[in-house]
């Protein structure tokens, strides 16, 4: 809030009865100007109200004063003389109660109280001037007071309700007499006891253990405040039957809190002071001199402070009042230490400078409308008073929510980043995708499982992953080993030594068992025969789960591998192995689907007493499979070995018998790019065309299907009516738009592959 002024009004009490019957006396201050205005019916919260009064004193003849106006008689000679004020408003002596409390700024300074504001308002005066009947009224003219803590009750009400605050008023009383404070709150001997006035650094001068009485309702604090009243210092004199002998200072303690939002407490207070007249022994002719001494006393001091002030520019200066402003002797009295921050301090002040009407006491009035002037003219300062350490509390506890909350997002974030990093690292990268290795592996028939379950202690450290990787390599060699042993003791039958690896796979259960879909042949297999593709209760099925299976695993290692080299990781070659091997065993699948889509199965193999019909389907399933994984350079060194792969004795045998024509004694390599020798037609039993012979003018699938022809001619010769049968149903499937032989991708050399190929050639 910024700086504002003490805000002074001027009332005039009308003359009493005694004044109005002396002759002698004469009214001598008028109001030209109130100041008030409609606006000042106004009772809204901030209006504060006075447009300026102003007003005039009849000065005696004998008074000259520097600034008077005066007017002048016909011949030129000084009439009447008069001294103007300017107060913020005038009360002329009809003034009502009512009328003084509207147009005060009395309603405001409660206002203010309420938001946690310190304010004060005094009246101020000659004795007998009306200050206490300002302040306290009558019976049947309650004062300023009274009507003030009428309207603190009804604006702490409708602010609590609109606002949701909670207040809490308390009341103090206190009197200042000769100099010492006391409880007025109290009776018996704790009333007779004089308070201390103590100095807090940070609150400055405070009672100590004054009284304070929570008030309820208005009745009740009302009630309090006559009660303390009561016991006021009262004596009569001259001039005021019941004058005032002591400063009373009543104080509403107004305590909010903010139940919603912020939480905080606010801490106002509202002073209302009545202060002991100023007098001349003279005139009041009081007996107790002493009395009238520290009333005097004390008045003195406050103009002392008034006037000190005004000569630091009108406000305190800030600091500690003790070091900052040794020209002001607030210390001198009580009654200044407990204003000061009320005069040009932190707290909100009004005065009302009451003067009595008659002329008979014109000096006391001009020296009161003269202090009330050097009051107008103090600046001060209003600040906010929040509990600092409730507000302290109340901000650290908002905070604390605060750092909860973002400590829950931190926490899923690490979560999160943790889990990213753990997929991301090589090690635990490596783990989270065991499974998925340890399932390709068993479906490709490799031992990644085993090694897995030998070289991995399930610890997550990336120490015992690189271990498993070497254990790894040394099992894959132990594997290679184990086939070529295996290969070794079943001399001769390359094929049947490899290619278990991949049925075997046949014959695990299927989880939900189903008919073929499209089976035109499911003769039982002959235990004389060996089969490419021993029996399995749904061959098809488990073709199809399986070649599903793999498409899935195809796509999860994938994205393991992008994960990996995303995270800039090197891919671990077994992860490469995998996919290759996976691959294989795509093309694999692929073969066997088309086998049994066409029904020739090698449990057809009954019928195949001399086993030509087998070794025709093996030859072309090896030469196929050859195909599939060849080098691509169309030399036939598959395994970049410097020879040519076509050269093991089996497979030559197997040409020279079934497909090639003598000398020629190689698979083609490649059906993209095909090996020159081959490429011619060369005839065979039956005197067609190479079925291996690849057209790079057509499509990849046209060569496949061509080479599936002349397949099932070449077995049409050794069963015509059963391969003729089949024949003439791969035309019906392909006339009804089946697509038997999609394209098909080239393919990089694997290890499996290349393992294979170093078997037949052992
Ligand atoms: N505005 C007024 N209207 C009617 N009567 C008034 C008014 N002001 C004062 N009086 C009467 O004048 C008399 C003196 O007033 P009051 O006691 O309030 O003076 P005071 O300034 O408090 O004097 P003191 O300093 O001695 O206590 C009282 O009888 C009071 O009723």
């Amino acid at each position: 809030m910024p700086p504002q002024n003490i805000h002074v009004i001027v009332r005039i009490r009308p003359l009493n009865a005694q004044e109005k019957k002396s002759k002698k006396i004469k009214r001598a201050i008028k109001v030209v100007r109130t100041g008030v205005d409609d606006r000042d019916l106004d009772l809204s919260p901030n209006r504060v109200p006075g447009a300026g009064g102003l007003v005039q004193v009849e000065l005696p003849n004998d008074v000259r004063l520097p600034t008077v106006n005066s007017t002048k008689k016909s011949n030129g000679k000084i009439d009447k003389t008069y001294k103007q004020y300017h107060p913020a408003v005038a009360f002329p002596p009809s003034s009502t109660q009512q009328e003084v409390f509207h147009s005060s700024n009395l309603p405001s300074l409660i206002n203010h109280s309420m938001n946690g504001y310190r304010t004060t308002f005094f009246a101020y005066g000659q004795t007998g001037a009306g200050k206490t009947f300002t302040v306290l009224g009558e019976d049947k003219k309650p004062g300023l007071l009274f009507r003030a803590v009428n309207y603190l009750f009804k604006s702490t009400k409708l602010k609590s309700e609109n606002e949701k605050m909670k207040f809490t008023i308390r009341l103090s009383a206190i009197e200042l007499y000769n100099e010492q404070c006391f409880d007025l709150l109290t009776t018996g001997h704790a009333r007779m006891k004089p308070l201390q006035v103590r100095e807090h650094n940070k609150q400055g001068y405070y009672v100590d253990r004054l009284t304070g009485i929570r008030c309820i309702n208005v009745n009740q604090c009302i009630h309090t405040i006559k009660g303390a009243v009561r016991q006021r210092t009262v004596g009569g004199h001259q001039m005021n039957a019941r004058s005032s002998r002591s400063h009373l200072m009543i104080t509403l303690y107004v305590d909010g809190t903010y139940l919603a939002s912020t939480g905080a407490s606010t801490f106002g207070r509202i002073t209302i002071v009545d202060l002991a007249g100023s007098e001349r022994l003279k005139d009041t002719r009081s007996g107790n001199v002493k009395e009238s001494g520290f009333i005097n006393k004390s008045l003195y001091t406050l103009g002392k402070v008034i006037n000190g002030i005004a000569k630091n520019g009108g406000t305190l200066l800030p600091g500690t009042t003790r070091r900052h402003n040794q020209n002001i002797p607030f210390r001198e009295s009580v009654l200044t230490k407990l204003l000061v921050q009320s005069l040009g301090g932190e707290n909100m002040c009004a005065m009302c400078a009451c003067v009595s009407p008659g002329n008979h006491v014109t000096g006391e009035t001009v020296r009161t409308l003269g202090f009330a002037m050097m009051v107008k003219g103090i600046m001060n300062h209003p600040s906010i008073h929040i509990d600092e350490q409730e507000k302290l509390v109340t901000d650290l506890k908002k905070e604390i929510e605060k750092l909860k909350r973002e400590n829950i997002q931190l926490k899923h974030m690490v979560i999160e980043v943790s889990q990213e990093a753990s997929l991301a690292s090589t090690k635990s990268g490596a783990q989270n995708h065991l499974g998925l290795v340890s399932e390709i592996d068993h479906l490709v028939g490799g031992t990644g499982t085993k090694v897995l379950q030998n070289g991995g202690d399930g610890d997550d450290d990336g120490e015992e992953y690189f271990q498993f990787d070497d254990d790894f390599e040394e099992e894959e060699e132990e594997n290679n080993i184990s086939y070529d042993d295996e290969y070794d003791e079943e001399e001769g039958e390359e094929e049947k030594i490899n290619f278990p690896t991949i049925s075997s796979r046949y014959n695990e259960p299927s989880p939900s068992p189903s008919p073929p879909i499209s089976p035109i042949s499911s003769a039982p297999s002959s235990p004389h025969s060996p089969s490419l593709f021993p029996t399995a209760p749904s061959p098809m099925k488990s073709n199809i789960d399986t070649s599903q299976r793999v498409v899935q695993l195809k796509a999860m290692l994938t994205e393991a591998k992008m994960q990996f080299q995303s995270d800039g990781n090197e891919i671990h070659p077994h992860i490469l192995q995998l996919e290759n091997e996976l691959e294989d065993l795509q093309k694999e699948l692929q073969l066997s689907a088309q086998l049994a889509g066409l029904g020739v199965s090698l449990e057809d193999s009954g019928e195949d007493p001399d086993g030509k019909q087998q070794r025709a389907l093996e030859a072309m399933i090896a030469a196929t499979m050859s195909t599939a994984a060849g080098d691509g350079d169309g030399d036939g060194d598959i395994d970049g070995d410097g020879e040519s792969d076509g050269e093991s004795d089996e497979e030559e045998k197997y040409s020279e018998q079934q497909y090639y024509s003598e000398g020629s004694g190689s698979i083609p390599s490649s059906p993209i790019t095909p090996n020159p020798n081959n490429n011619s037609n060369v005839s065979n039993t039956s005197g067609r065309s190479n079925p291996f012979n690849w057209d790079e003018s057509q499509g990849e699938g046209e060569n496949w299907r061509n080479m599936w022809e002349n397949s099932l001619r070449i077995l049409a010769d050794v069963d015509e009516g059963d391969a003729a049968a089949k024949l003439k149903q791969l035309e019906l499937l392909e006339r009804g738009g089946v697509n038997l032989f999609g394209d098909s991708k080239k393919k990089t050399t694997t290890k499996k592959t290349k393992t294979k190929k170093k078997n037949r050639r052992k």
